[in-house]
């Protein structure tokens, strides 16, 4: 689904998968070849009745007791989310809105940063607020490109910022490859990272200190300690490739990576929804085998591990679910013909994944996980919910307000900052790109007339999502969203939407279907 940046481009709905035709064999070459066998995950018939019953879909009043408390706790005031009349849940107006109201502000679940977005902003992997300075994020990205190789060529060695001459370290990187027109010297670019140069007017733009990961691995960067903190305990000590990594095996782990990477970068996003059940599973067993020290004739649960590990689901039991490989939308490029093909080779590579995955952070209490049936599902979960992740950049608003300034005083900083604008190119504006799964937005439905829209206006710095009334909604109505591009022709709206598995009823569909009949 799309989200909205206030001064820069409707972004591209997130489901097209990235980086995932390249990574396929032509579906029929595949077949023809018979590269394409049925993968056979062992999980899947060691555990089937613990599959089924992580993947069962939660009761209406589970559904409501879920939400009504994270609605609660997170204070969203002014919306519920409830079974809808028909189909599943949806989220409904608990008070009036008027036309540009905040309806929502829902804070991501999981979120990733687009592994090829990552040479051109510096974020924090928590909250996804840009970090460091001006000049890092410039003089980073120039760097990057005049390496021609995105791929965590930097190395911030401090953690708070306090020598800032040491602050960056650079590995080697091979490719020489440059996406400028403009090349400015490498001293001129390397000072500039380093925060040895500074840039006229910067200061107007403060950007909180790059904090390195706590496990040392030098991949991930925060905005703050709380940040990094909360990272590590929601499912980075598991990912983490440093010293300090919970993993079994780092370099599974790294390969793990790699395959996500030139693949599709959702499946770093179902291994946080992974890692993140099997932390939880582990505090919460952690506290009922103290519990049963304290008391140790309580009852407690029968098959107490299992218990705890759909407690410790929860959170993932509750949005909307299909097999991955059941519900990606075809490309363009396959043939309707091919499309079992296809399917099929969706499906085994998510297979190559979860294995490499399995390798680097396999628990055995938490095996059903483990099974093909459930990642795929997870990925599934992503594929059909997923807002794409948008962070306006700092580098854009500071180049804005250079180009504001009286004549005269921009005259003159212009001549500092106009070689560097120059080197950027039409680059300069690049946001903040990923994919994330929001909680309760996730819960609401489509319309191709919606009452909302993912938004996100000048003040929203960081990854939540921002919903907004796009017209008055009346208390007791269903707040609606499009999942597409609304302006597109009835056809093509039902096309696109029938990858989400429905044909459109809302008013404008029915009408415009009765005035072709
Ligand atoms: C993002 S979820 C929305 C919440 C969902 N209703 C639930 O129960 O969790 C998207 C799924 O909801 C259903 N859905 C959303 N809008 C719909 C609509 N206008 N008509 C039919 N089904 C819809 C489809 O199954 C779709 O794949």
């Amino acid at each position: 689904m799309r989200q909205e940046a206030g001064r820069v481009d409707t972004r591209l709905n997130s489901r097209s998968p990235h980086n995932l035709q390249s990574s396929l064999e032509n579906p029929k070459n595949a077949l023809e070849k018979s590269l394409l066998m049925e993968v056979v995950c062992p999980i899947d018939s060691q555990f089937s009745q613990q599959i089924c019953l992580l993947l069962e879909p939660p009761s209406s009043l589970q559904v409501q007791e879920h939400f009504d408390g994270l609605i609660t706790s997170k204070q969203c005031c002014g919306i519920q989310v409830k079974p809808s009349n028909d189909y599943g849940k949806g989220v409904y107006a608990d008070l009036d809105f008027e036309e540009g109201d905040l309806v929502l502000k829902d804070q991501m679940l999981f979120g990733v940063q687009h592994s090829s977005n990552k040479i051109d902003c510096l974020v924090c992997s928590f909250c996804f607020r840009f970090i460091g300075s001006i000049e890092l994020q410039i003089g980073r990205k120039l760097y990057l490109q005049g390496l021609g190789n995105p791929k965590d060529c930097f190395d911030l060695a401090s953690s708070d910022g306090s020598d800032k001459e040491d602050q960056l370290e650079f590995q080697q990187c091979s490719s020489t490859s440059s996406r400028n027109k403009f090349q400015l010297p490498t001293e001129c670019v390397e000072s500039l990272m380093h925060e040895k140069l500074a840039l006229p007017r910067s200061m107007k733009f403060p950007l909180p200190s790059a904090i390195i990961c706590p496990g040392g691995c030098k991949e991930v960067y925060y905005c703050s300690k709380s940040c990094a903190q909360a990272d590590w305990d929601l499912c980075h000590s598991l990912l983490c490739t440093g010293e300090d990594s919970k993993s079994l095996s780092k370099k599974a782990l790294s390969k793990f990576i790699e395959h996500a990477n030139e693949t599709n970068d959702i499946f770093l996003l179902a291994a946080k929804a992974v890692c993140c059940t099997i932390l939880k599973y582990r505090k919460l067993k952690a506290a009922y085998s103290k519990e049963k020290e304290k008391n140790p004739i309580s009852n407690g649960f029968g098959n107490h591990s299992f218990a705890l590990l759909l407690k410790a689901w929860k959170p993932l039991s509750m949005g909307y679910k299909r097999r991955w490989w059941d519900c990606v939308a075809l490309p363009d490029d396959v043939d309707t013909s091919d499309e079992t093909a296809f399917r099929m080779q969706i499906r085994q590579l998510a297979f190559e994944s979860l294995e490499l995955l399995k390798a680097a952070i396999f628990d055995e209490e938490c095996s059903p996980l483990f099974s093909l049936e459930v990642y795929g599902h997870i990925i599934g979960m992503f594929e059909l919910n997923n807002l794409d992740l948008v962070v306006a950049s700092p580098v854009e608003d500071y180049f804005l307000y250079i180009d504001d300034l009286p004549e005269a005083e921009k005259k003159e900083v212009d001549e500092i900052t106009r070689p560097f604008l120059n080197a950027l190119g039409e680059d300069y504006s690049v946001c903040c790109q990923g994919t994330a799964f929001f909680p309760i937005q996730s819960c609401m439905n489509h319309s191709c007339c919606p009452s909302a829209k993912a938004f996100k206006r000048d003040e929203d710095r960081d990854g939540q999502a921002t919903i907004i009334a796009c017209r008055p909604i009346r208390k007791g109505e269903e707040v609606t969203i499009s999942y597409i591009d609304e302006d597109l022709q009835l056809e093509e709206r039902q096309a696109l939407l029938a990858d989400y598995g429905f044909r459109c009823k809302c008013p404008r569909c029915t009408q415009e279907e009765a005035k072709i009949q």
